[in-house]
Formats: C-alpha cells, structure tokens, sequence
C-alpha cells in the first residue's frame, strides 16, 4: 500500500506540488490522471525517494522513502520517462546486469527474463542489441526491467506511450495479472481509454493538488458525468491535457 499526506514539493519558484493526499492499495491498479504539468511525473519520483519532498508524509508498506531508501526500492518498480538502455548490451545482457544488481542470477534469472520477455511480447527483441530500437521497443525494455525482480509495488509514467495495439494489449493483460498477484500499481496516464478498462481507482491531480480520488465510476457519479473524460475535465476545470 502507498499512502501520501500533504506532500508538497517547490523547483525555485515552480510549485510543483501544492498538497497531495491519497491512498493506493495493493491488488488495484490506481490510475493518476492530470494536465501536462499537473505535478505526475514530481509525484511518482518523490514517492520512490528520488526527490526530497519539502512537507508531508510518504509511507511505502509503512516505510518513508527518504528514512530507508533501499528497503522501499527493492520492493518498487519505477518506470520513468527516461529509460537510460544501453546501446551496445542486446536486451538479454541488460536485464541480466540488472536482475544481477537485484539480487538475482542463474537459471532461475535467465528463466525470469524469458518469461517477463513473453509477457510483453518481446521475444523478437531478445537478443538483439538496443541501438536503433524504436520508442515501443525501448520502453519494452524498460518494462521488462521494472518488472524483472518482481517488486511489490509498480509505478509506471505512461507505460503505454509509444506502444502498438498489439503491446498495449499485452501491457494491459500483465498489468491485469500484477494486479491478480496483489501488486499495489499507480500509473500516471493521459489515456483515458486505459484509465476506463483497467483503472479500479483514480487519483485526479491539477496544478500540484488532488482533486479527486474513486473509482472512475464513482468520479462520473460525483460530477454527474456519465462519460469519465468529461468528468475529469469537470473536475480540473478545464480542456487542457487530454489525448484524444
Ligand atoms: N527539475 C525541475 N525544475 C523546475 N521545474 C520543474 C522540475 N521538474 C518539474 N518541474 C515543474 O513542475 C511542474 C510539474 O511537472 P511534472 O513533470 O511533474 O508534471 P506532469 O504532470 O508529469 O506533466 P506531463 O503530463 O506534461 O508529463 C511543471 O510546472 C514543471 O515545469
């Protein structure tokens, strides 16, 4: 379970939280949904402790990120915008020096990668080296890595961009299956359509504060919406942001 109280976070003079509370339970996929600068991307990485927040409290299965970094990222996957692969290792090598400094190695690390490589439908990928990978097969890769050593809690900046229809629906049978293994799962998206069909709760941010938190469901009923992306946009009050 992840839970925020009053997290705020300043760049000089860019508030890029103002107060974010909620909470995000294992065994649902928690979708976190706001406008271009909405304060996601600040969000996600103060949660896994690389950003000191300025105020509030962060509890990762009780433990603060900034008190025992290592104890909470052995047990987090953090997909980030950047994906930092190396050109030279083939797709194999990278996960294994990865899975290598988690902890894990042989047969059953070897094992590991081929079943995280079937999950996301990237067995073509496998061997080859990543230079000149295109962006769904990088962030393949980067996927494969988050998910490598199994770690209790995901948490995934738009995980679906630059993926086909193909591996978007792969990603969301393994993000469904995550969630089966009672995996805590927060995933920042502008996808509305992801957000509808996978999403068992969301966490609505605008301007560095939560606005609102239910299910999409209960997120419609709120604002007397029958649509979501309607609602979100009743709820942040305006346009701006949205994929079509
Ligand atoms: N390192 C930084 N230095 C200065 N300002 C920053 C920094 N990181 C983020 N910001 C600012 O904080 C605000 C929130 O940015 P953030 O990247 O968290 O938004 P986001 O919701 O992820 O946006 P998007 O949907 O466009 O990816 C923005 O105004 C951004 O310019």
């Amino acid at each position: 379970m992840i839970e925020a109280h009053e997290v705020r976070k300043q760049f000089g003079q860019v508030k890029a939280l103002g107060g974010v509370s909620f909470t995000a339970r294992d065994g649902q996929i928690t979708a976190l949904l706001g406008p271009n600068g909405a304060g996601k991307t600040t969000l996600l990485r103060t949660l896994v402790g690389l950003l000191r927040r300025d105020h509030g409290t962060i509890a990762i299965d009780g433990i603060d990120p900034e008190r025992d970094p290592l104890a909470v990222r052995s047990n987090i996957g953090f997909l980030t915008d950047q994906f930092g692969l190396y050109e030279r290792l083939t797709t194999r090598e990278y996960l294994t020096y990865f899975g290598e400094l988690n902890g894990m190695d042989g047969s059953a690390l070897n094992q590991r990668i081929d079943e995280v490589s079937q999950l996301l439908a990237m067995d073509d990928i496998l061997e080859r080296r990543s230079k000149g990978f295109s962006q769904g097969q990088r962030i393949k890769v980067a996927l494969a890595r988050t998910l490598l050593h199994r770690p209790r809690h995901l948490l995934l900046d738009e995980p679906s961009r630059g993926l086909d229809v193909m591996s978007t629906r792969a990603l969301r049978d393994a993000l469904a299956s995550l969630r089966e293994q009672g995996c805590c799962v927060i995933m920042a998206t502008h996808v509305m359509q992801e957000v509808t069909h996978l999403a068992d709760d969301v966490i609505v941010i605008a301007k560095g504060y939560t606005v609102a938190q239910g299910s999409p469901s209960e997120l419609c009923q709120r604002t007397g919406i029958a649509n979501l992306e309607d609602a979100f946009v009743s709820l942040v009050g305006t346009g701006e942001g949205i994929a079509a």
